[in-house]
Protein backbone atom coordinates (compact mmCIF):
# COMPACT_ATOMS: atom_id res chain seq x y z
CA UNK A 1 0.00 0.00 0.00
CA UNK A 2 3.12 2.48 0.60
CA UNK A 3 3.72 2.41 -3.45
CA UNK A 4 0.05 2.79 -4.05
CA UNK A 5 -0.35 6.52 -5.85
CA UNK A 6 -4.22 6.65 -5.88
CA UNK A 7 -4.69 9.45 -3.29
CA UNK A 8 -7.57 7.65 -2.03
CA UNK A 9 -5.12 5.44 0.03
CA UNK A 10 -2.42 8.58 0.90
CA UNK A 11 -1.93 8.90 4.29
CA UNK A 12 -2.88 5.39 4.90
CA UNK A 13 -0.13 3.10 6.90
CA UNK A 14 -0.33 -0.31 6.57
CA UNK A 15 0.97 -2.25 9.75
CA UNK A 16 2.21 -5.87 8.75
CA UNK A 17 3.12 -6.79 12.11
CA UNK A 18 -0.29 -5.83 13.77
CA UNK A 19 -1.76 -7.60 10.95
CA UNK A 20 0.35 -10.19 10.80
CA UNK A 21 -2.98 -12.79 11.17
CA UNK A 22 -4.97 -11.43 8.32
CA UNK A 23 -1.88 -10.67 6.00
CA UNK A 24 -1.23 -14.78 6.48
CA UNK A 25 -5.00 -15.35 5.05
CA UNK A 26 -4.43 -12.98 2.31
CA UNK A 27 -1.34 -14.93 1.37
CA UNK A 28 -3.73 -18.11 1.64
CA UNK A 29 -6.44 -16.28 -0.83
CA UNK A 30 -3.70 -15.28 -3.87
CA UNK A 31 -3.02 -19.27 -3.50
CA UNK A 32 -6.54 -20.82 -4.17
CA UNK A 33 -7.16 -17.65 -6.81
CA UNK A 34 -4.05 -19.29 -8.58
CA UNK A 35 -5.80 -22.71 -8.24
CA UNK A 36 -9.13 -21.17 -9.03
CA UNK A 37 -7.80 -19.82 -11.92
CA UNK A 38 -5.39 -22.88 -13.39
CA UNK A 39 -8.39 -25.11 -12.84
CA UNK A 40 -10.69 -22.69 -14.98
CA UNK A 41 -8.16 -23.13 -17.68
CA UNK A 42 -8.71 -26.54 -18.05
CA UNK A 43 -12.34 -25.88 -19.03
CA UNK A 44 -14.18 -25.96 -21.91
CA UNK A 45 -14.00 -22.46 -23.96
CA UNK A 46 -16.73 -20.03 -22.67
CA UNK A 47 -16.87 -16.69 -22.80
CA UNK A 48 -15.87 -15.06 -18.83
CA UNK A 49 -19.25 -13.18 -19.31
CA UNK A 50 -21.24 -16.68 -19.77
CA UNK A 51 -19.29 -18.30 -17.16
CA UNK A 52 -19.79 -15.98 -14.58
CA UNK A 53 -23.47 -15.63 -15.10
CA UNK A 54 -23.77 -19.36 -15.38
CA UNK A 55 -21.91 -19.79 -12.03
CA UNK A 56 -24.11 -17.09 -10.17
CA UNK A 57 -27.12 -18.99 -11.02
CA UNK A 58 -25.81 -22.62 -9.67
CA UNK A 59 -24.49 -20.71 -6.51
CA UNK A 60 -28.05 -18.88 -6.03
CA UNK A 61 -25.65 -16.99 -3.49
CA UNK A 62 -27.98 -13.42 -2.89
CA UNK A 63 -26.66 -10.21 -4.42
CA UNK A 64 -25.47 -8.64 -1.59
CA UNK A 65 -22.71 -10.96 -0.63
CA UNK A 66 -21.83 -11.74 -4.19
CA UNK A 67 -21.34 -8.10 -4.39
CA UNK A 68 -18.82 -8.56 -1.70
CA UNK A 69 -16.98 -11.72 -3.15
CA UNK A 70 -16.16 -9.67 -6.51
CA UNK A 71 -15.43 -6.30 -4.63
CA UNK A 72 -12.33 -7.52 -3.01
CA UNK A 73 -9.70 -6.99 -4.93
CA UNK A 74 -8.92 -3.73 -4.07
CA UNK A 75 -5.47 -4.55 -2.45
CA UNK A 76 -5.35 -3.60 1.08
CA UNK A 77 -8.91 -3.66 2.17
CA UNK A 78 -9.63 -7.23 2.66
CA UNK A 79 -7.05 -7.44 5.33
CA UNK A 80 -9.63 -5.83 8.03
CA UNK A 81 -12.39 -8.67 7.14
CA UNK A 82 -13.53 -10.48 9.83
CA UNK A 83 -12.02 -13.84 9.76
CA UNK A 84 -15.84 -15.22 9.42
CA UNK A 85 -16.40 -13.77 6.01
CA UNK A 86 -12.45 -14.93 5.03
CA UNK A 87 -13.80 -18.61 5.31
CA UNK A 88 -16.69 -17.98 3.61
CA UNK A 89 -15.30 -16.93 0.57
CA UNK A 90 -12.76 -19.55 0.66
CA UNK A 91 -15.68 -21.60 0.18
CA UNK A 92 -17.23 -20.00 -2.35
CA UNK A 93 -14.06 -20.36 -3.94
CA UNK A 94 -13.51 -24.00 -3.27
CA UNK A 95 -17.41 -25.15 -4.43
CA UNK A 96 -17.06 -23.08 -7.47
CA UNK A 97 -13.97 -25.32 -8.44
CA UNK A 98 -15.69 -28.18 -7.36
CA UNK A 99 -18.53 -27.25 -9.69
CA UNK A 100 -16.79 -26.85 -12.08
CA UNK A 101 -14.82 -30.03 -11.99
CA UNK A 102 -17.96 -32.18 -11.89
CA UNK A 103 -19.68 -30.65 -14.58
CA UNK A 104 -16.23 -31.43 -16.73
CA UNK A 105 -16.65 -35.12 -15.38
CA UNK A 106 -20.27 -35.07 -16.18
CA UNK A 107 -19.35 -33.91 -19.54
CA UNK A 108 -17.02 -36.18 -20.18
CA UNK A 109 -18.79 -38.97 -19.48
CA UNK A 110 -21.50 -37.77 -21.33
CA UNK A 111 -18.95 -37.69 -23.91
CA UNK A 112 -17.70 -41.28 -23.25
CA UNK A 113 -21.50 -42.16 -23.88
CA UNK A 114 -21.92 -40.34 -27.41
CA UNK A 115 -19.20 -41.80 -28.60
CA UNK A 116 -20.19 -45.07 -27.57
CA UNK A 117 -22.82 -45.26 -29.04
CA UNK A 118 -21.92 -43.44 -32.48
CA UNK A 119 -19.12 -46.12 -32.79
CA UNK A 120 -21.80 -49.16 -31.96
CA UNK A 121 -24.09 -47.06 -34.76
CA UNK A 122 -20.47 -47.61 -36.88
CA UNK A 123 -19.97 -51.14 -36.32
CA UNK A 124 -16.27 -49.47 -35.05
CA UNK A 125 -14.81 -51.24 -31.56
CA UNK A 126 -11.71 -49.81 -30.12
CA UNK A 127 -9.38 -50.56 -27.29
CA UNK A 128 -6.43 -48.82 -25.27
CA UNK A 129 -6.12 -45.46 -23.39
CA UNK A 130 -7.76 -42.47 -23.85
CA UNK A 131 -9.30 -42.82 -26.72
CA UNK A 132 -10.29 -39.48 -28.97
CA UNK A 133 -14.25 -38.86 -30.25
CA UNK A 134 -14.75 -40.40 -33.62
CA UNK A 135 -15.25 -37.75 -36.37
CA UNK A 136 -18.52 -36.98 -36.77
CA UNK A 137 -17.84 -35.20 -40.60
CA UNK A 138 -14.68 -34.42 -42.45
CA UNK A 139 -14.86 -30.32 -41.32
CA UNK A 140 -13.72 -31.65 -37.68
CA UNK A 141 -10.33 -31.88 -38.76
CA UNK A 142 -10.15 -28.02 -38.96
CA UNK A 143 -12.06 -27.35 -35.80
CA UNK A 144 -10.62 -29.95 -33.96
CA UNK A 145 -6.82 -30.31 -35.33
CA UNK A 146 -6.38 -27.59 -37.01
CA UNK A 147 -6.53 -28.97 -40.46
CA UNK A 148 -5.93 -26.13 -42.83
CA UNK A 149 -8.58 -25.19 -45.63
CA UNK A 150 -6.75 -25.80 -48.29
CA UNK A 151 -5.66 -29.61 -47.61
CA UNK A 152 -9.53 -30.10 -46.29
CA UNK A 153 -10.63 -28.64 -49.73
CA UNK A 154 -8.37 -31.12 -51.57
CA UNK A 155 -10.63 -34.04 -50.47
CA UNK A 156 -13.63 -32.16 -51.51
CA UNK A 157 -11.99 -32.36 -54.77
CA UNK A 158 -11.63 -35.63 -54.59
CA UNK A 159 -14.90 -36.23 -53.96
CA UNK A 160 -14.76 -37.65 -50.57
CA UNK A 161 -18.06 -36.09 -48.61
CA UNK A 162 -18.07 -38.26 -45.39
CA UNK A 163 -15.43 -40.11 -43.45
CA UNK A 164 -15.49 -43.75 -43.63
CA UNK A 165 -15.71 -45.76 -40.54
CA UNK A 166 -12.23 -46.77 -40.04
CA UNK A 167 -11.38 -42.92 -41.66
CA UNK A 168 -13.58 -41.44 -38.20
CA UNK A 169 -11.96 -43.30 -35.69
CA UNK A 170 -8.26 -43.82 -36.92
CA UNK A 171 -7.84 -40.07 -38.02
CA UNK A 172 -8.35 -38.79 -34.25
CA UNK A 173 -6.00 -41.20 -32.95
CA UNK A 174 -2.70 -40.76 -34.89
CA UNK A 175 -4.03 -36.83 -35.11
CA UNK A 176 -3.71 -37.13 -31.41
CA UNK A 177 0.07 -38.20 -31.76
CA UNK A 178 -0.96 -41.71 -30.62
CA UNK A 179 0.11 -45.55 -32.20
CA UNK A 180 -2.49 -47.42 -33.61
CA UNK A 181 -3.57 -50.95 -35.19
CA UNK A 182 -6.10 -50.92 -37.43
CA UNK A 183 -8.48 -53.70 -39.38
CA UNK A 184 -10.67 -52.94 -41.84
CA UNK A 185 -12.64 -54.24 -44.82
CA UNK A 186 -10.74 -54.26 -47.95
CA UNK A 187 -12.12 -51.13 -49.94
CA UNK A 188 -12.85 -49.22 -46.77
CA UNK A 189 -10.40 -46.33 -47.10
CA UNK A 190 -7.70 -47.10 -44.92
CA UNK A 191 -5.23 -45.20 -47.20
CA UNK A 192 -6.72 -42.24 -47.06
CA UNK A 193 -7.46 -42.82 -42.81
CA UNK A 194 -3.43 -43.08 -42.74
CA UNK A 195 -1.99 -40.75 -45.35
CA UNK A 196 -4.01 -37.50 -44.54
CA UNK A 197 -3.36 -37.47 -40.52
CA UNK A 198 0.47 -37.76 -42.17
CA UNK A 199 -0.07 -34.84 -44.20
CA UNK A 200 -1.78 -32.43 -41.70
CA UNK A 201 1.05 -33.48 -38.97
CA UNK A 202 3.96 -32.64 -41.52
CA UNK A 203 2.41 -29.26 -42.23
CA UNK A 204 4.55 -28.32 -44.43
CA UNK A 205 7.31 -29.79 -47.28
CA UNK A 206 10.91 -29.81 -45.44
CA UNK A 207 14.49 -30.47 -46.01
CA UNK A 208 14.88 -31.85 -42.76
CA UNK A 209 15.56 -35.95 -43.63
CA UNK A 210 13.13 -38.70 -43.93
CA UNK A 211 10.17 -37.49 -42.52
CA UNK A 212 7.68 -40.17 -43.00
CA UNK A 213 7.63 -43.98 -44.51
CA UNK A 214 4.85 -45.90 -45.74
CA UNK A 215 5.83 -49.52 -46.21
CA UNK A 216 3.60 -51.83 -48.52
CA UNK A 217 4.59 -55.03 -49.36
CA UNK A 218 4.49 -54.66 -53.57
CA UNK A 219 5.93 -52.66 -55.76
CA UNK A 220 2.36 -52.06 -57.46
CA UNK A 221 1.08 -51.11 -54.13
CA UNK A 222 3.53 -48.82 -52.90
CA UNK A 223 3.25 -46.78 -57.38
CA UNK A 224 -0.61 -46.71 -56.14
CA UNK A 225 -0.39 -45.08 -52.34
CA UNK A 226 2.47 -42.69 -53.72
CA UNK A 227 -0.02 -41.73 -56.60
CA UNK A 228 -2.74 -41.49 -53.78
CA UNK A 229 -0.30 -39.16 -51.45
CA UNK A 230 0.14 -37.03 -54.32
CA UNK A 231 -3.43 -36.03 -54.76
CA UNK A 232 -4.31 -35.49 -51.26
CA UNK A 233 -1.42 -33.35 -51.59
CA UNK A 234 -2.09 -31.60 -53.85
CA UNK A 235 -1.30 -27.26 -53.81
CA UNK A 236 1.73 -28.12 -51.25
CA UNK A 237 5.19 -28.43 -51.99
CA UNK A 238 5.57 -32.21 -49.88
CA UNK A 239 8.23 -34.09 -51.49
CA UNK A 240 6.43 -37.58 -51.98
CA UNK A 241 9.01 -39.86 -53.17
CA UNK A 242 8.69 -43.51 -54.46
CA UNK A 243 11.55 -45.51 -53.67
CA UNK A 244 12.32 -47.27 -56.80
CA UNK A 245 15.14 -49.07 -58.86
CA UNK A 246 17.15 -45.80 -59.83
CA UNK A 247 17.01 -44.34 -56.35
CA UNK A 248 18.39 -47.35 -54.84
CA UNK A 249 21.15 -47.78 -57.34
CA UNK A 250 22.76 -44.44 -56.35
CA UNK A 251 25.80 -44.86 -54.66
CA UNK A 252 25.39 -43.15 -51.35
CA UNK A 253 22.04 -41.98 -50.31
CA UNK A 254 23.05 -40.74 -46.82
CA UNK A 255 21.77 -37.24 -48.04
CA UNK A 256 18.61 -37.91 -49.49
CA UNK A 257 15.62 -36.49 -47.93
CA UNK A 258 12.10 -36.03 -48.50
CA UNK A 259 8.82 -35.83 -46.80
CA UNK A 260 6.88 -39.05 -47.30
CA UNK A 261 8.79 -42.25 -48.71
CA UNK A 262 6.68 -44.92 -49.96
CA UNK A 263 8.63 -48.52 -50.48
CA UNK A 264 8.74 -52.28 -50.58
CA UNK A 265 10.68 -53.17 -47.72
CA UNK A 266 12.94 -55.11 -49.30
CA UNK A 267 14.33 -51.77 -51.08
CA UNK A 268 14.22 -49.95 -47.96
CA UNK A 269 16.24 -52.53 -46.32
CA UNK A 270 18.97 -52.07 -49.11
CA UNK A 271 19.45 -48.47 -48.92
CA UNK A 272 19.54 -48.74 -45.60
CA UNK A 273 22.18 -51.09 -44.55
CA UNK A 274 24.20 -50.20 -48.39
CA UNK A 275 23.39 -47.12 -49.21
CA UNK A 276 23.74 -45.15 -45.94
CA UNK A 277 20.35 -44.24 -45.89
CA UNK A 278 19.63 -42.52 -42.66
CA UNK A 279 15.76 -43.18 -41.45
CA UNK A 280 16.82 -42.05 -37.94
CA UNK A 281 14.57 -38.84 -38.24
CA UNK A 282 11.24 -40.30 -39.28
CA UNK A 283 8.22 -39.17 -37.65
CA UNK A 284 6.23 -41.38 -39.03
CA UNK A 285 5.97 -44.90 -39.87
CA UNK A 286 3.30 -46.54 -41.46
CA UNK A 287 3.16 -50.37 -42.08
CA UNK A 288 0.48 -51.10 -44.70
CA UNK A 289 -1.16 -54.58 -44.77
CA UNK A 290 1.04 -55.16 -41.89
CA UNK A 291 0.38 -59.06 -41.55
CA UNK A 292 1.55 -59.75 -45.08
CA UNK A 293 5.06 -57.53 -43.70
CA UNK A 294 4.91 -59.63 -40.80
CA UNK A 295 4.95 -62.88 -42.66
CA UNK A 296 8.17 -64.90 -42.56
CA UNK A 297 9.57 -63.91 -45.45
CA UNK A 298 9.60 -60.21 -44.31
CA UNK A 299 9.79 -59.83 -41.00
CA UNK A 300 13.84 -59.49 -40.98
CA UNK A 301 13.41 -56.65 -43.56
CA UNK A 302 10.87 -55.05 -41.22
CA UNK A 303 12.85 -55.47 -38.07
CA UNK A 304 15.79 -53.92 -39.29
CA UNK A 305 13.50 -51.16 -41.21
CA UNK A 306 11.62 -50.64 -37.72
CA UNK A 307 15.03 -50.32 -35.77
CA UNK A 308 16.35 -47.79 -38.03
CA UNK A 309 13.46 -45.47 -37.52
CA UNK A 310 15.15 -44.71 -34.26
CA UNK A 311 13.12 -41.47 -33.56
CA UNK A 312 12.20 -42.43 -29.89
CA UNK A 313 8.90 -40.02 -30.86
CA UNK A 314 8.12 -41.52 -34.09
CA UNK A 315 4.42 -42.86 -34.31
CA UNK A 316 3.85 -45.94 -36.30
CA UNK A 317 0.89 -47.29 -37.28
CA UNK A 318 -0.29 -50.68 -38.83
CA UNK A 319 -3.10 -51.27 -41.27
CA UNK A 320 -5.16 -54.05 -42.80
CA UNK A 321 -8.36 -55.76 -43.84
CA UNK A 322 -7.10 -58.24 -41.87
CA UNK A 323 -5.11 -59.16 -38.75
CA UNK A 324 -4.24 -61.87 -36.90
CA UNK A 325 -3.79 -62.46 -33.49
CA UNK A 326 -0.01 -63.36 -33.74
CA UNK A 327 0.71 -60.09 -35.33
CA UNK A 328 -1.38 -58.03 -32.90
CA UNK A 329 1.06 -59.84 -30.44
CA UNK A 330 4.42 -58.73 -32.48
CA UNK A 331 2.88 -55.30 -32.63
CA UNK A 332 2.74 -54.78 -29.06
CA UNK A 333 6.19 -55.52 -28.29
CA UNK A 334 6.65 -52.34 -30.80
CA UNK A 335 4.58 -50.25 -30.45
CA UNK A 336 3.74 -47.51 -27.57
CA UNK A 337 0.13 -46.99 -25.62
CA UNK A 338 -1.23 -48.03 -29.34
CA UNK A 339 -5.15 -48.25 -29.82
CA UNK A 340 -6.58 -50.51 -31.43
CA UNK A 341 -9.47 -50.09 -34.13
CA UNK A 342 -11.25 -52.74 -35.53
CA UNK A 343 -14.25 -52.05 -38.02
CA UNK A 344 -16.60 -54.60 -38.36
CA UNK A 345 -15.52 -58.20 -37.17
CA UNK A 346 -11.65 -59.27 -37.72
CA UNK A 347 -10.89 -61.10 -40.82
CA UNK A 348 -14.24 -60.91 -42.30
CA UNK A 349 -14.75 -60.05 -46.17
CA UNK A 350 -16.41 -56.88 -47.45
CA UNK A 351 -20.03 -57.28 -47.18
CA UNK A 352 -20.05 -55.64 -50.54
CA UNK A 353 -19.42 -58.57 -52.47
CA UNK A 354 -21.85 -61.33 -53.35
CA UNK A 355 -20.05 -64.73 -53.15
CA UNK A 356 -19.77 -68.39 -54.83
CA UNK A 357 -18.28 -71.63 -54.70
CA UNK A 358 -18.47 -73.85 -57.64
CA UNK A 359 -17.24 -77.45 -57.68
CA UNK A 360 -15.49 -78.07 -61.31
CA UNK A 361 -14.29 -81.42 -60.65
CA UNK A 362 -11.06 -81.22 -62.15
CA UNK A 363 -8.67 -78.97 -63.86
CA UNK A 364 -10.10 -79.24 -67.72
CA UNK A 365 -13.45 -78.88 -65.64
CA UNK A 366 -11.88 -75.36 -64.89
CA UNK A 367 -11.12 -74.04 -67.75
CA UNK A 368 -14.52 -75.55 -69.79
CA UNK A 369 -16.49 -73.50 -66.75
CA UNK A 370 -14.28 -70.38 -67.02
CA UNK A 371 -14.86 -69.91 -71.06
CA UNK A 372 -18.79 -71.37 -70.73
CA UNK A 373 -19.18 -68.55 -68.18
CA UNK A 374 -17.62 -66.11 -70.48
CA UNK A 375 -19.59 -67.00 -73.56
CA UNK A 376 -22.52 -66.74 -71.61
CA UNK A 377 -22.30 -63.30 -70.23
CA UNK A 378 -18.55 -61.35 -69.54
CA UNK A 379 -19.26 -58.25 -67.64
CA UNK A 380 -15.44 -56.76 -67.67
CA UNK A 381 -13.50 -55.45 -65.32
CA UNK A 382 -12.98 -59.32 -64.61
CA UNK A 383 -10.08 -60.37 -62.30
CA UNK A 384 -8.65 -64.03 -62.14
CA UNK A 385 -6.14 -64.99 -59.57
CA UNK A 386 -3.76 -68.11 -60.00
CA UNK A 387 -1.54 -69.75 -57.40
CA UNK A 388 1.56 -69.36 -59.66
CA UNK A 389 2.77 -67.56 -62.70
CA UNK A 390 3.15 -70.36 -64.64
CA UNK A 391 -0.44 -71.01 -63.95
CA UNK A 392 -0.71 -67.30 -65.21
CA UNK A 393 0.91 -67.51 -68.08
CA UNK A 394 -0.97 -70.86 -69.01
CA UNK A 395 -4.04 -69.29 -68.71
CA UNK A 396 -3.15 -66.43 -70.57
CA UNK A 397 -2.57 -68.58 -73.33
CA UNK A 398 -5.70 -70.67 -73.36
CA UNK A 399 -7.71 -66.97 -73.24
CA UNK A 400 -5.80 -65.45 -75.72
CA UNK A 401 -7.38 -66.90 -78.56
CA UNK A 402 -10.48 -65.78 -77.71
CA UNK A 403 -12.00 -62.78 -78.78
CA UNK A 404 -11.64 -60.85 -75.20
CA UNK A 405 -9.31 -58.20 -74.16
CA UNK A 406 -6.98 -59.94 -71.79
CA UNK A 407 -4.33 -59.16 -70.13
CA UNK A 408 -1.96 -60.82 -67.58
CA UNK A 409 0.53 -59.88 -64.27
CA UNK A 410 3.28 -62.10 -62.31
CA UNK A 411 6.69 -61.60 -61.17
CA UNK A 412 8.45 -62.80 -64.40
CA UNK A 413 7.56 -59.17 -66.21
CA UNK A 414 9.52 -56.68 -66.51
CA UNK A 415 8.76 -53.40 -64.19
CA UNK A 416 6.94 -51.52 -67.12
CA UNK A 417 5.08 -54.66 -68.30
CA UNK A 418 3.72 -55.01 -64.74
CA UNK A 419 2.88 -51.08 -64.92
CA UNK A 420 1.30 -51.40 -67.75
CA UNK A 421 -0.52 -54.50 -67.20
CA UNK A 422 -2.08 -52.57 -64.30
CA UNK A 423 -2.69 -49.06 -66.08
CA UNK A 424 -4.29 -51.21 -69.25
CA UNK A 425 -6.47 -52.78 -67.00
CA UNK A 426 -7.62 -49.71 -65.24
CA UNK A 427 -8.25 -47.41 -67.91
CA UNK A 428 -10.10 -50.50 -69.98
CA UNK A 429 -7.88 -51.52 -72.79
CA UNK A 430 -7.91 -54.74 -71.10
CA UNK A 431 -11.43 -56.53 -69.93
CA UNK A 432 -9.75 -59.40 -68.15
CA UNK A 433 -6.84 -59.38 -66.15
CA UNK A 434 -5.24 -62.60 -64.83
CA UNK A 435 -2.52 -62.22 -62.23
CA UNK A 436 -0.87 -63.87 -59.41
CA UNK A 437 -1.48 -62.64 -55.70
CA UNK A 438 1.06 -59.93 -56.41
CA UNK A 439 -1.96 -58.03 -56.57
CA UNK A 440 -4.16 -59.53 -54.23
CA UNK A 441 -3.64 -57.21 -51.29
CA UNK A 442 -4.33 -53.42 -51.67
CA UNK A 443 -4.92 -52.58 -55.36
CA UNK A 444 -7.70 -50.31 -55.96
CA UNK A 445 -9.23 -51.17 -59.48
CA UNK A 446 -12.73 -48.62 -59.62
CA UNK A 447 -15.41 -50.96 -60.44
CA UNK A 448 -14.04 -54.52 -61.11
CA UNK A 449 -17.36 -56.40 -60.98
CA UNK A 450 -16.04 -60.09 -60.84
CA UNK A 451 -13.18 -61.61 -58.93
CA UNK A 452 -12.81 -65.34 -60.35
CA UNK A 453 -10.48 -67.53 -58.26
CA UNK A 454 -9.46 -70.12 -60.80
CA UNK A 455 -7.23 -71.52 -58.17
CA UNK A 456 -8.13 -71.98 -54.89
CA UNK A 457 -6.65 -69.09 -52.30
CA UNK A 458 -3.74 -70.51 -50.38
CA UNK A 459 -5.34 -69.04 -46.96
CA UNK A 460 -8.22 -67.42 -45.40
CA UNK A 461 -6.53 -64.11 -45.44
CA UNK A 462 -5.54 -64.53 -49.13
CA UNK A 463 -9.35 -65.00 -50.48
CA UNK A 464 -10.54 -61.86 -48.33
CA UNK A 465 -7.97 -59.41 -50.03
CA UNK A 466 -8.40 -61.10 -53.47
CA UNK A 467 -12.18 -60.98 -53.62
CA UNK A 468 -11.57 -57.43 -51.85
CA UNK A 469 -10.28 -56.37 -55.15
CA UNK A 470 -14.33 -55.65 -55.99
CA UNK A 471 -17.04 -54.46 -54.15
CA UNK A 472 -14.70 -51.00 -53.06
CA UNK A 473 -16.10 -47.89 -51.44
CA UNK A 474 -19.35 -49.20 -51.00
CA UNK A 475 -19.83 -50.68 -54.23
CA UNK A 476 -20.81 -53.86 -55.31
CA UNK A 477 -19.19 -57.23 -56.69
CA UNK A 478 -18.96 -60.26 -57.35
CA UNK A 479 -16.39 -63.34 -56.28
CA UNK A 480 -16.39 -66.70 -57.85
CA UNK A 481 -14.39 -69.45 -56.54
CA UNK A 482 -13.99 -73.03 -58.47
CA UNK A 483 -12.63 -75.65 -56.47
CA UNK A 484 -11.59 -79.38 -57.10
CA UNK A 485 -11.11 -82.68 -54.87
CA UNK A 486 -8.08 -81.20 -54.07
CA UNK A 487 -9.44 -77.97 -52.33
CA UNK A 488 -12.52 -79.72 -50.64
CA UNK A 489 -9.83 -80.15 -47.32
CA UNK A 490 -9.82 -76.49 -46.86
CA UNK A 491 -13.20 -75.28 -48.08
CA UNK A 492 -14.84 -74.57 -44.58
CA UNK A 493 -12.29 -71.97 -43.79
CA UNK A 494 -13.46 -69.86 -47.24
CA UNK A 495 -17.46 -71.42 -45.97
CA UNK A 496 -16.72 -69.39 -42.89
CA UNK A 497 -16.09 -66.34 -44.31
CA UNK A 498 -18.70 -66.27 -46.65
CA UNK A 499 -21.48 -66.92 -44.08
CA UNK A 500 -19.76 -64.57 -41.80
CA UNK A 501 -20.29 -61.56 -44.43
CA UNK A 502 -23.87 -62.78 -45.03
CA UNK A 503 -23.46 -64.92 -47.98
CA UNK A 504 -25.52 -68.36 -48.10
CA UNK A 505 -23.48 -71.62 -48.29
CA UNK A 506 -25.16 -75.18 -48.95
CA UNK A 507 -25.45 -77.00 -45.35
CA UNK A 508 -22.90 -79.70 -46.84
CA UNK A 509 -19.92 -77.29 -47.29
CA UNK A 510 -20.58 -76.05 -43.32
CA UNK A 511 -20.77 -79.60 -42.04
CA UNK A 512 -17.04 -80.24 -43.30
CA UNK A 513 -14.72 -80.65 -41.05
CA UNK A 514 -12.62 -77.49 -39.54
CA UNK A 515 -9.06 -77.98 -40.70
CA UNK A 516 -5.61 -75.96 -39.54
CA UNK A 517 -4.98 -74.48 -42.64
CA UNK A 518 -1.62 -72.67 -43.13
CA UNK A 519 -0.52 -72.47 -46.66
CA UNK A 520 -2.35 -74.47 -49.41
CA UNK A 521 -0.71 -74.88 -52.97
CA UNK A 522 -0.98 -78.07 -54.09
CA UNK A 523 0.39 -79.43 -57.29
CA UNK A 524 -1.89 -78.90 -60.17
CA UNK A 525 -2.69 -80.17 -63.72
CA UNK A 526 -1.28 -78.42 -65.79
CA UNK A 527 -4.24 -75.64 -67.74
CA UNK A 528 -5.46 -76.87 -71.27
CA UNK A 529 -8.25 -78.32 -72.24
CA UNK A 530 -6.34 -81.08 -74.05
CA UNK A 531 -7.52 -79.99 -77.64
CA UNK A 532 -11.24 -80.92 -76.41
CA UNK A 533 -13.94 -78.01 -77.79
CA UNK A 534 -11.84 -76.44 -79.87
CA UNK A 535 -14.79 -75.27 -81.57
CA UNK A 536 -15.35 -72.54 -79.10
CA UNK A 537 -11.85 -71.04 -79.25
CA UNK A 538 -12.86 -70.53 -83.13
N1 LIG B 1 -14.33 -40.96 -47.44
C1 LIG B 1 -14.42 -41.54 -48.61
N2 LIG B 1 -15.53 -41.41 -49.36
C2 LIG B 1 -15.63 -42.02 -50.56
N3 LIG B 1 -14.67 -42.77 -51.11
C3 LIG B 1 -13.54 -42.95 -50.41
C4 LIG B 1 -13.35 -42.35 -49.14
N4 LIG B 1 -12.14 -42.68 -48.69
C5 LIG B 1 -11.57 -43.46 -49.63
N5 LIG B 1 -12.41 -43.62 -50.67
C6 LIG B 1 -12.18 -44.43 -51.90
O1 LIG B 1 -12.39 -45.80 -51.55
C7 LIG B 1 -11.58 -46.63 -52.35
C8 LIG B 1 -10.87 -47.66 -51.49
O2 LIG B 1 -9.94 -47.00 -50.66
P1 LIG B 1 -8.59 -47.72 -50.22
O3 LIG B 1 -7.85 -48.20 -51.40
O4 LIG B 1 -7.89 -46.80 -49.30
O5 LIG B 1 -9.17 -48.97 -49.44
P2 LIG B 1 -8.45 -49.92 -48.38
O6 LIG B 1 -9.30 -49.95 -47.19
O7 LIG B 1 -7.03 -49.53 -48.23
O8 LIG B 1 -8.57 -51.32 -49.12
P3 LIG B 1 -7.59 -52.59 -49.09
O9 LIG B 1 -7.80 -53.29 -47.80
O10 LIG B 1 -8.03 -53.40 -50.24
O11 LIG B 1 -6.19 -52.07 -49.23
C9 LIG B 1 -10.64 -45.73 -53.11
O12 LIG B 1 -11.07 -45.63 -54.44
C10 LIG B 1 -10.75 -44.39 -52.41
O13 LIG B 1 -10.56 -43.33 -53.30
Amino acid sequence: MKNDSSFLFSGLHFDRKKFANDFSRFEEKKISDKLVEDLSLVESAKSEAEEKEEIEKEEKVPARKRKRVVSETVEGFNVFRSSKSESYIMNVENEKAEKRASKKKREFYRQLERDALFRKKLNIHVSGNDIPSPLQNFAELSSRYGCEPKLLHNLEALGFKEPTPIQRQSMPVLLSGRECFACAPTGSGKTLAFVFPMLMKLKHASKDGIRAVILCPTRELAAQTTRECKKMAKGYQFRVKLMTKQIVRKADLSKFYCDILISTPLRLRLAVRKKKMDLSRVEYLVLDESDKLFEVGLIKQIDSVVKACSNPSIIRSLFSATLPDYVEELARTIMYDAVRVIVGRKNTASDTVKQKLIFAGSEEGKLLALRQSFQESLNPPVLIFLQSKERAKELYTELSVFNIRVGVLHSDLSQTERENAVDDFRAGKTWVLIATDVIARGMDFKGVNCVINYDFPDSAAAYIHRIGRSGRAGRSGEAITLYTEEDILFLRSIANVMSASGCEVPSHIMALPKQKWKKHRPQRESISTNGKDLEAKK
